[in-house]
Formats: structure tokens, sequence, C-alpha cells
């Protein structure tokens, strides 16, 4: 079966193409993706404190972050919005072929509670649609205003790529700490040039000026209107990331660095050294859908 509810696991979508054997795993609590294999290695990160039942936002994984992101003084909606904290409907498999499987999910207003809908008394449709090839991973949301009014959101696909623990060969003396292949290691290119809100900064703005982007402590930068067609993400050790957007104008990139790591219930003390967060989507300004209109964004992630 290519594509199916888990009938153990009956909130969980499992996706396999088979002739890669590459898989996907999405929930239908936010249509979060908590798995992405691909030639027998997971790509997403998954906090090991991650809370799984319902109460709170995956941490990890691919949630979907709509219609605010972080929180707005007027809208009195919950951080980063309800799209990752709602149950979607899972609408079933759209293509099927040897290259690739695609399935959709979809949420709309009738799906809120009575307090998410006053905060945010709009008419939408969300449709979310993955599609797994054996080395790519693409991601598509679209929003279609269903209602009497144009309205405004921002939106994100805020994705958490695994960055893996190997032990890289270095000549002796060998020294275990200095043989870690972990976020402090990789490299992201393709944001030279482009300006970027300092989150860490007092959302100071700067212009990259660095070739090769590195983590080192934390780091939470929102790039606006990033044009290049794709940011790489070289994790040192000959693997990595190439993600491509459309439709989106921005990308966050964020760790969340050892000290505050401490502080944040849902992640495990020594979890951040394996995650990066490279997050496409709109939210440097706000997106304006007029009544009947549909806005169509989304990524495509080739593992390397
Ligand atoms: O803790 P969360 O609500 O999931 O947010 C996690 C992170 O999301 C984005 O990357 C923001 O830029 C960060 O400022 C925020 O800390």
């Amino acid at each position: 079966m290519p594509a199916l509810l888990s009938h153990s696991q009956p909130h969980i979508v499992s996706i396999h193409h088979a002739a890669s054997a590459a898989s996907a795993e999405i929930y239908l609590y936010g249509a979060t993706l908590s798995s992405w294999k691909t030639k027998g290695k997971e790509r997403l990160f998954v906090s090991t404190k991650a809370i799984l039942d319902e109460s709170k936002a995956i941490r990890g994984g691919i949630p979907v972050v709509f219609p605010v992101f972080g929180t707005q003084e007027q809208f009195n909606l919950p951080q980063h919005g309800f799209a990752r904290i709602s149950k979607w409907e899972w609408l079933g498999i759209i293509t099927e072929t040897d290259e690739e499987i695609s399935v959709q999910f979809g949420l709309g207003e009738a799906k809120l509670t009575d307090a998410l809908r006053l905060a945010w008394p709009n008419s939408f449709r969300l449709t979310y649609t993955v599609t797994l090839t054996a080395d790519m991973l693409k991601t598509v949301l679209s929003v279609k205003n269903e209602g009497s009014n144009a309205f405004e959101f921002n939106t994100l696909l805020h994705t958490y790529l695994s960055v893996p623990l190997v032990i890289v060969p270095t000549p002796l003396p060998f020294r275990f700490d200095r043989n870690l292949q972990d976020v402090s290691r990789i490299h992201i290119s393709g944001l030279t040039g482009h300006t970027f809100v300092d989150k860490v900064a007092a959302n100071a703005r700067h212009v990259e000026d660095r070739e090769l982007v590195t983590i080192q402590g934390e780091v939470d930068r929102v790039y606006v209107d990033v044009q290049t067609p794709e940011i790489r993400v070289d994790d040192g050790v000959g693997g990595g990331y190439v993600v491509r957007k459309t439709g989106v104008r921005d990308t966050v990139v964020w760790n969340i660095g050892a000290e505050k790591a401490r502080t944040m219930a849902d992640m495990g003390d020594n979890d951040w050294p394996h995650y990066i967060c490279v997050e496409v989507g709109s939210v440097g300004e706000l997106v304006l859908l007029g009544r009947g209109e549909t806005w169509t964004g989304g990524q495509t992630i080739t593992a390397l």
C-alpha cells in the first residue's frame, strides 16, 4: 500500500514510494510531517521531548505556520497561528506513478474552535500537498479566500532538517569532541547579499556578507525577499540538502543553541546540535488575498 492512514495509529498518514523505498509520515494534527526517509536515512529532526498527544505543536518535522508568524497584536492567536495545532482532513492520494507519490490534506474554518474563529474571523480553505520521489520531498500550501472580504496572512513551512552526528576522521592526536559532525559544522549558501532581521539582536537589520553561513550558538534570522533559486545546506561530510522555494519570499534560519535549549520544555538538552531549521515562507510582509483568490507557495527539498 503506497499511502495509508495507519490502522495502529489512525492519526498518522504513512507514504511509501515503492520504487525507491523513500517514505514519509504526516500527523493529521497540524498536517505535520514527522518523518522523511530517503536512502535509508531520516532527513527530518524531531525533538526527543516532542509532545505527540495533540496538546502542543510538534517540536520538529515540518509544522505549518498560518495565519501569523510569531504573534501579531491585532489577532488574539497562539504563536505561529492555528494551522500547526489543528486537526486536518485527509484528502487522499492525488498522484501515484513510478516517479512520485502525492497526497493532500485540507483545513477550513469549520475545523477551528470557536475561540480561534473569533480571533481570525475569515472563511478560508488550506490545501497542503506532500509529494515524495526517490530523493526529494515537495510540500506546497495553497490558501483560498472563501469569504466575502479580503484577508491578510503570513505563512511558513517550519522545516527542521536533521543534522546527524557523525564522527569525522581527523589526524592524531584524536579528540572525540573535535571529531563530531553537528550543526556547528554545517554551511548554508544562497543567502549572500540578502537583508536579514536578527531576532537574537533586537530585530536589527543587516545584510548577509558571508558566502557560507555557519551556526555558532543561537541563530534566529529572517532573510527577506530571498531571490536565489536554491539554498544549499552542506553538512560538511558530503551530504546535506538543497531547498528550492516557489511562491514564497522569505527564509528563516533558526537554531536554538545550547543555553536556550535548556529552557524549552519540549526540546531535549542535547537535541539542538542535531537540527537546523531552514524555513521558507512569506513572513516579512503580510500577504493580501482578495475574495475568491488563491495563493500558492511551497518548497522542494532534495536530500544530497
Ligand atoms: O517555539 P515555536 O513557537 O515553535 O517557535 C520556534 C521558532 O520559530 C521560528 O524559527 C522563529 O523565528 C523563532 O523565533 C522561534 O523561536
